[in-house]
């Protein structure tokens, strides 16, 4: 039984008991325990009077602190889920890897209504938070996206309505984490940051940068011609970004796609559009674009490179078969197999530990059961989890 409550614990004297253990967020002071896994909302509980902000949880998992008059910073990787196919295995090696660089912060998935009840167990056995949302569609449109499967990445959008997390890390599922990337949260509040794409793919033959050869990538290779006025802004891949939640923002962007003519790469492209003042560039070795190995090797060491973006035709790994263009290619191969062997260790499974067994304060355990352990010491009478 946890030794409850802990002295100086800012809910000390709620009546709460020990039944509870759930995700935990806060929202504006207030702690919204959802009773996973069926993240029902169970209790929404402000702190007693006289506590003001909502507790700083220490990011080192040391558990509740005296309340901070900073206010409180609450970070999460989020990546988005459609569909009954088979991307649900690009986010399970995206959650094994998150945990086998032992992040400190939950993995969020928002998935949308055609996302199988087995493919949401599938997420929540693995210790993710698994969250539906509505689908977002642009405006009636003949636009011939890139693929035409990019109209339901608008969907993508709705993670600018989880503000219960003060900053949060985009991840696509077929991405993949090789090397703790946690300092990304501590970046300056204000902007929007993400890694520059590149233009050089058939993908891009319809734009004006490609005609001319130009990529963003490598600007001096091909200047960007003085007869074309200013170069075009600095764009990033929509595969990866770090971002504020807010709800202004969030209502903004559906209006904004309303009114926006979609466009060849759909959300991606509304997301540069919209972000084009506050974007701010980060290290390529943050989302390697594959194609960028072919088209600006001078820009890559691999051996530095922290998150793999397996978004070239062919290269998803659970789906590769190494027949399209470029997938022959060893680095490609060392890359689907990197991937394979995080999916398939079974040592990076989700454990999750019973109440009782969760360390009081439990520093440097996984950020799954870390969040499951900030509630375990929230001993909240609860109607029994559906689970
Ligand atoms: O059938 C699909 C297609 C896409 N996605 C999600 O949408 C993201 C963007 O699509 P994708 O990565 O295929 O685009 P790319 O980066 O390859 O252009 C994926 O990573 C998934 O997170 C999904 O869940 N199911
Ligand atoms: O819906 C539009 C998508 O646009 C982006 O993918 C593209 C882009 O990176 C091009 O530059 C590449 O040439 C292409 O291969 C790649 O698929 C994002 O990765 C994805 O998450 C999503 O936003
Ligand atoms: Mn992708």
């Amino acid at each position: 039984m946890l030794p409850f409550p802990r002295s100086g614990h800012p809910f000390q004297n709620l009546p709460i008991t020990s039944q509870d253990v759930g995700s935990f967020q806060w929202t504006r002071g207030r702690a919204r325990v959802y009773d996973l896994p069926n993240q029902k909302l169970v209790k929404s509980q402000y702190p007693p009077p006289g506590l003001g902000m909502a507790p700083e949880l220490a990011p080192s998992g040391a558990g509740f602190t005296k309340p901070a008059t900073l206010p409180r910073r609450a970070y999460a990787y989020v990546t988005f889920l459609a569909g009954n196919g088979d991307y649900v295995k690009g986010v399970v090696g995206l959650a094994k890897g998150l945990r086998k660089v032992k992040t400190a912060y939950p993995l969020v998935v928002v998935v949308l209504p055609d996302v199988p009840e087995e493919h949401r167990k599938i997420l929540e056995s693995q210790g993710c938070i698994v969250r539906e949302i509505e689908p977002v569609y642009p405006p009636e449109n003949q636009t011939q996206f890139a693929m035409a499967y990019y109209v339901i990445n608008y969907s993508k959008l709705r993670i600018w309505e989880f503000v219960e997390y003060s900053k949060m890390i985009y991840l696509d599922g077929d991405i993949e984490v090789y090397e703790n990337i946690d300092n990304l949260f501590e970046l300056r509040d204000g902007y929007l940051y993400g890694v520059m794409d590149c233009f050089c793919e058939k993908t891009w033959s319809h734009t004006p940068q490609y005609k001319v050869g130009y990529c963003q990538q490598s600007p001096d290779k091909v200047r960007w011609p003085t007869e074309l006025g200013e170069p075009p802004s600095l764009y990033f891949n929509a595969g990866m970004f770090v971002f504020e939640p807010s709800i202004a923002t969030y209502q903004d962007l559906l209006k904004t796609v309303q009114v926006t003519t979609p466009t060849t790469f759909a959300e991606q492209d509304l997301l540069n559009m919209y972000f084009k003042d506050i974007y701010k560039p980060i290290p390529i070795n943050y989302n390697l674009v594959l194609a960028m190995l072919w088209r600006h090797p001078e820009n890559v060491k691999l051996e530095e490179v922290k998150v793999v973006h397996y978004c070239a035709a062919g290269s998803k790994p659970w789906r590769y078969t190494g027949k399209e263009e470029n997938m022959e290619r060893e680095d490609i191969k060392e890359l689907v197999n990197k991937w394979w062997d995080i999916y398939n260790d079974a040592t990076l499974d989700y454990k999750p530990l019973r109440a009782s067994e969760v360390p009081v304060g439990g520093v440097d355990i996984d950020p799954f059961v870390q969040a499951l352990s900030e509630v375990a010491h929230l001993q909240y009478v609860t109607a029994p989890s559906a689970a």
